[in-house]
Order: structure tokens, then C-alpha cells, then sequence
């Protein structure tokens, strides 16, 4: 999975992406105002002070961090605080009003799992469970605040068990979306927003490299061996091609024979060291995996990233070296020079 961390946030940053989380902050927001900025007014005119200012707090520490969300693309405070505000208030609220406010635990740490990283609404929920029940212990029978302890758990582990599933569920399709189904290689939809984010690099003056490798003469494998095995031959190529370059380093199938790999912070004399040496252990793995193909040889084009370059342009410099090495006898690697694109 680390290979795809340039997708975006890894899988324990919580269960949504940013615009379901933006859609999900809202209506909480407005449930919460709704609810608790009525209840934090009527706390201040009984004379709860603390409590009315605690849900007032947490109300604006809401409206702050989706403020953030929607408006700046980004977190002003975090989660913490308003979690923080809301556990608070959670516990007073039981220590002012005793069981009648334990009903309001329920949805707090059912949102909680939802919304929350994993570990930290594992942290959280454990906190306001075992305080709550504290608080609640004067009000009622010990044999009440335990059905209420158990019930709580009961909620939180079923919540948890079902959000914990659907994560899974999330990453397997996110998993499936992004990769060619018989390779395991990243699919072409995922190159132009990682090319993209590797040429805001070369802005930075930050050397990265693209490598177009295609296999020489595969169409006699198929012919000579069948598609089965031609199968077979690309999915190895591919696992060879992945165990000779760095994890930060990108493979995408672009179709049939055809890859790109996307080297991360590498100029093109490193590019072209280690397309070498990719091209020599593919050569030997095949042979070594399939005793009956053919040598299986690898051509490749390296084009160097430059500053303001439009990827389109940065790409057909790498298949043009691809072409030349193909030109050149097939089996080695040339490095675009490029002036080649714009002579
Ligand atoms: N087994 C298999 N073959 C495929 C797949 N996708 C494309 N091909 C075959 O890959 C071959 C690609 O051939 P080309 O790249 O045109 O030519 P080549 O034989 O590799 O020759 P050069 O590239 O010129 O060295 C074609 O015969 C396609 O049918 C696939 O998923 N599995």
C-alpha cells in the first residue's frame, strides 16, 4: 500500500474522504446546533454556568473547524478540541442531571467511531465510558449505572466491528480502482494526477525522472507460447520491474507490454543505472521462472523532468527514447535529450 501513498491520506485517517467528511461535518453541525446550542442556553438561564459554557464551546469549536474544512480546505483545530469539549460536557452534563443525560452518551460515542481515527476513538469513547459512568454512579442504583456501562460498550463494539468492516471494504475497492486487475501495476487513470504532482517537483528544482519501458517482441511469446503464458511473462516482468526499484518509486501499465515507472527525486544518470539493471534481472528472472521462453528483453525511454514542462510534453520525450532504443536494436536504455522535443 505504500506505493500509493501519493493518492492521497492513508486508510487510518479516518473513514471519509475530504468531500464525504465536508458533507458529514455539516449535518452534524447543523444536528448539534439544533440540539445542544438550545440545551447550552437553557443550562445558563437554570444556572448550570459551566455546563452552558462547555456546549457553547464545543458548538464553536464545531462551527470553527468546518469553517476550516469548507472555506481554508483544512484543519483549523483539529478533532481534539471539540472531542474535548464535547467529553466535558458529556460528564458534566450526567454529573448535573444524572441518568436523564446518560441517553446522550449513546449517539456522542457512536459519532465518535465515525468520525474519529481509529486508536484515538478507541482512547476517546474509553474515556467518556468509564467517566460517565463515574458521574452517574450517585444518581441511580449501581446495578443501573452497570446495564448502563455495558450497554454503552455493547454500542461502541458493534459500531466499532461495523466501521472497522467497511474500512476494509474501502481499501480493497480503493485497491481494486487504482491497479491494473491482472498486473497489480497502478492503471493508467492514476498516472496524469501523479505525473502532475511529480512536476510541481521539478519546479522545486527537484530532479525526477520518468522511465517508458516496453517489452521487445512480446507478441512471440504470445504467439510462440500462448496468451496464458504471455500472461504469466508480464506478471513477472512486473514483480521483477517493482523489487529493483525503491517502494517511492511508481510502476503504471499503461496497456499491453507498455509500462511507465515514475522515479521519485532521481535525475537521469540514477534513472538510467537502475533501468539498467532492471532490464538485466527481468532478462535473468525470465529465463529463471520460464525455461522454455525466449530471452525476454526490456526496452526503455528516460526523460528528466523540466521546470514548467507540461506533463503531455514530458511523457512523449520519454516515448521518444523508448522509439530510439527500440530503433537501436531493442534490449537497452536512451535518455532523452531534451532539446530532441523542441529542435
Ligand atoms: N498475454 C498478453 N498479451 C498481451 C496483453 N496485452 C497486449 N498483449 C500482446 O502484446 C503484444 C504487444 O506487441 P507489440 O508491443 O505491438 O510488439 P512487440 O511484439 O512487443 O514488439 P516490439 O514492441 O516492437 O519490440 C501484442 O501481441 C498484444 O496482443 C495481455 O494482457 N496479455
Amino acid at each position: 500500500m505504500d506505493r500509493l501513498s501519493f493518492l492521497g491520506k492513508p486508510q487510518d485517517e479516518g473513514l471519509f474522504d475530504l468531500y464525504s467528511r465536508q458533507r458529514v461535518l455539516i449535518f452534524i453541525l447543523l444536528v448539534t446546533l439544533m440540539t445542544f446550542l438550545p440545551l447550552s442556553i437553557k443550562n445558563f438561564v437554570i444556572g448550570e454556568t459551566l455546563l452552558g459554557f462547555s456546549l457553547l464551546a464545543f458548538e464553536l469549536s464545531l462551527v470553527i473547524e468546518v469553517f476550516g474544512i469548507l472555506r481554508l480546505n483544512r484543519n483549523i483545530l483539529g478533532y481534539r478540541p471539540p472531542l474535548f469539549l464535547l467529553a466535558i460536557s458529556m460528564v458534566l452534563s450526567i454529573h448535573a442531571f444524572g441518568t436523564l443525560a446518560t441517553y446522550w452518551v449513546f449517539p456522542v460515542v457512536t459519532s465518535i467511531v465515525l468520525l474519529v481515527p481509529k486508536k484515538m476513538a478507541m482512547l476517546a469513547n474509553g474515556g467518556i465510558i468509564l467517566t460517565s459512568a463515574v458521574a452517574a454512579l450517585p444518581h441511580q442504583e449501581p446495578t443501573v449505572t452497570l446495564r448502563f456501562t455495558l450497554a454503552l460498550l455493547f454500542c461502541v463494539s458493534i459500531a466499532h466491528y461495523v466501521i472497522e468492516t467497511v474500512r476494509k471494504l474501502q481499501a480493497n475497492l480503493s485497491y481494486l480502482s487504482t491497479r491494473d486487475s491482472l498486473t497489480g501495476a497502478l492503471n493508467r487513470h492514476q498516472l496524469d494526477a501523479s505525473l502532475i504532482a511529480a512536476s510541481e517537483k521539478a519546479k522545486m528544482d527537484q530532479a525526477t525522472c520518468i522511465a517508458a519501458i516496453d517489452i521487445d517482441y512480446f507478441k512471440d511469446v504470445n504467439d510462440l507460447h500462448g496468451h496464458d503464458m504471455g500472461d504469466q511473462v508480464i506478471k513477472t516482468v512486473v514483480k521483477l520491474i517493482n523489487s529493483h526499484c525503491r517502494k517511492t518509486d511508481l510502476l503504471f501499465r499503461l496497456g499491453g507490454d507498455e509500462f511507465l515507472l515514475l522515479f521519485d527525486n532521481t535525475n537521469a544518470e540514477s534513472a538510467l543505472k537502475i533501468t539498467r539493471n532492471i532490464g538485466q534481472k527481468v532478462a535473468e528472472g525470465i529465463v529463471e521462472a520460464y525455461p522454455e521462453v525466449d530471452k525476454v528483453t526490456l526496452s526503455t525511454g528516460i526523460a528528466e523532468s523540466i521546470a514548467n514542462e507540461e506533463v503531455e510534453a514530458w511523457v512523449k520525450r520519454a516515448d521518444m527514447a523508448l522509439y530510439k532504443a527500440k530503433l537501436a536494436g531493442r534490449n537497452q536504455v536512451k535518455v532523452n535529450n531534451p532539446s530532441d522535443l523542441y529542435a
